[in-house]
């Protein structure tokens, strides 16, 4: 059995301009200890124009902090008005770039064609995709959420080699669970990233399948993250609203404490 080093990733979504994202850096830089990246993998999603000063401030004081985005382009380059290329991100060294955010399906129109480009772009450029999946309520109600998050997951990896596959992100985010405080139990969790698992065992193999990080998300926070990382198939979180809080972000990450 592979172990899988946690990750967890704070989508900071349209908050904190780029002075407020230094700041917030710095706080945890300065609460996270040596021994907490020793046992879990810490990364943040801010805006695109704070990330210049996130890796200006990573670089210079050689922090362990992983940062990415929080979408990229299909294409590389060219007229794109408003769109962010991968060159663009790998110049800035972004380690993560979440694809197919719910938010960005939902608001953006990105079927799964175009985050299965978009994971594509990733690796051209040698950036590691978060691929977002998960359903929402009318689905969950109906009691397709596994189906409908194992369309989506077929859907953005298509075409996707196996040496690729195996460094992916998978975040399951039930949509109902977003922002909502409604967070999904542990045992609604563990079915769907139980079953992404089997699903990428069935696609590509078991031993990619072990590799492979799956993480939850949806109204996360330092209270319920001990009981949903306690799971089987959980391999950390993608946390919106409480990643915004420093101190908050510092106790999920030390989840085992809680
Ligand atoms: O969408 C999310 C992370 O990508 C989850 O957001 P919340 O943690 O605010 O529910």
């Amino acid at each position: 059995m592979t172990t899988r080093t946690p990750l967890m990733a704070g989508n900071w979504k349209m908050n904190l301009n780029h002075l407020e994202a230094i700041a917030h850096v710095q706080k945890l830089a300065f609460a996270l200890a040596d021994k907490d990246y020793d046992a879990v993998e810490v990364a943040v999603l801010p805006p695109f124009v704070d990330l210049r000063s996130v890796q200006t401030l990573v670089d210079g004081d050689k922090l362990k902090i992983k940062y990415g985005a929080q979408d990229i382009s299909a294409h590389d380059s060219g007229a794109y008005t408003g769109e962010i290329s991968g060159p663009m991100l790998s110049k800035l060294k972004c380690t993560y770039v979440a694809v197919g955010h719910s938010e960005r399906r939902q608001y953006h129109g990105e079927t799964d064609e175009i985050c299965n480009a978009k994971v594509k772009a990733a690796y051209r450029h040698g950036i590691t995709p978060i691929l977002c999946v998960g359903e929402g309520l009318d689905v969950r109600k109906a009691g397709r959420q596994v189906a409908h998050t194992l369309s989506q997951l077929d859907g953005g990896l298509e075409g996707v080699p196996a040496e690729q596959v195996e460094s992916v992100v998978i975040a399951y985010e039930p949509v109902w669970a977003i922002g909502t405080g409604e967070v999904a139990t542990p045992d609604d969790a563990q079915e769907v990233c139980g079953a992404i698992r089997g699903r990428l065992a069935e696609l590509y193999s078991q031993e990619l399948a072990d590799k492979v990080r799956i993480q939850y998300g949806g109204s996360v926070k330092s209270g319920n993250i001990a009981a949903i990382m306690a799971q089987p198939d959980v391999d950390g979180a993608l946390i919106g609203g409480a990643a915004l809080d420093a101190e908050e972000f510092v106790k999920i990450v030390r989840f085992r404490d809680q």
